[in-house]
């Protein structure tokens, strides 16, 4: 049975009003950070890096107790929506049907949107990255993980299905951001634990593999979701970010350990 069938047209109607859900200022918004990217190299070029000691500590807070709240919402309110014991599946959970929504609906779609935001707000990341004058973290990885993640992904996901499905995605990312705002929490302070930075690294290529098998559950073993293109890009943006971590992993940890001298680019050990 399709978890999720809509017609050409379809807006989810709890989402229609709030801001930032009419595509035009996100796609600008995002255009607007790739582009910046180049001027805030330039304007660093003949400056001295910025420590941001106090910025990135309140940033990294910040987004570490979000991630913290947004965890917990995520799990609540879609087991509160749907009742684990008799609806709510790991996978293959239906969009909330309406056109009235319960309490719990409008919840889940409100933290899913607050989860979209926080993907705006991620760009201050690359912010300290340029400012501290870091050129190795701004990567073609990380510029296409902050751009694309915004805007089109949690953005379609907002307009089109912030229910149902959408859970686990924001559960499990949120709960991987918990450790990597922690991590960067510790790190802008100068404080770093051996072997905590490559099991981020670790856990944030599980979640990965685990939203591919999503995936491939939804589209080839139940056939539940419509439409099929949503499960079908979340398949295909997840394979990139696997190609993509699986060449950092392999840039900051292995090669590092196979020839020590040569300074590769992980700074922890
Ligand atoms: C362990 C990682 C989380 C981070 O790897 P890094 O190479 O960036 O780690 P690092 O050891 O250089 O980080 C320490 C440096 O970051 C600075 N720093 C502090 N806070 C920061 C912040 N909020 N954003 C960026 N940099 C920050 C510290 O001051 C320190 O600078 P100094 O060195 O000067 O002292 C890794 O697994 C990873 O994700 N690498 C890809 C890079 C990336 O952009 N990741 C985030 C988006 S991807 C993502 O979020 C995936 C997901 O959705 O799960």
């Amino acid at each position: 049975m399709a978890a999720y069938l809509v017609g050409p047209g379809y807006q989810d109607p709890r989402t229609q009003d709030w801001p930032l859900v009419d595509w035009k200022l996100p796609a600008a918004i995002s255009a607007l950070y790739i582009l910046g990217i180049p001027v805030g190299h330039r304007i660093m070029r003949d400056r001295e890096p910025l420590k941001l000691r106090r910025f990135a500590t309140l940033h990294n807070a910040f987004l570490f107790a979000l991630s913290l709240y947004m965890t917990v919402e995520c799990v609540t309110q879609s087991y509160r929506n749907f009742g684990w014991s008799k609806h709510l599946q790991l996978w293959c959970n239906r969009n909330d049907p309406g056109p009235t929504f319960s309490d719990s609906g409008y919840r889940l779609a409100r933290v899913l949107w607050i989860h979209y935001l926080s993907k705006a707000y991620e760009f201050g990341d690359t912010l300290i990255m340029i400012l501290k004058k870091n050129k190795r973290q701004v990567s073609f990885l990380h510029v296409y993980h902050h751009a694309t993640t915004f805007f089109p992904v949690w953005w379609a996901v907002v307009k089109y299905g912030p229910g149902g499905e959408a859970w686990f995605c924001c559960a499990l990312n949120s709960l991987i951001h918990v450790g990597m705002y922690g991590y960067y929490f510790a790190a802008g302070l100068g404080l770093r634990v051996g072997g905590v930075k490559q099991l981020i690294t670790q856990s944030q290529m599980i979640q990965f593999l685990l939203f591919m098998t999503q995936s491939v559950y939804m589209l080839f073993i139940k056939d539940c979701y419509r439409p099929r293109l949503s499960p079908i890009m979340l398949l295909v943006q997840c394979a990139i970010f696997f190609a993509l971590f699986a060449n950092f992993y392999r840039q900051a940890y292995l090669k590092k350990r196979a020839a020590p001298s040569k300074g590769a680019s992980a700074k922890e050990e």
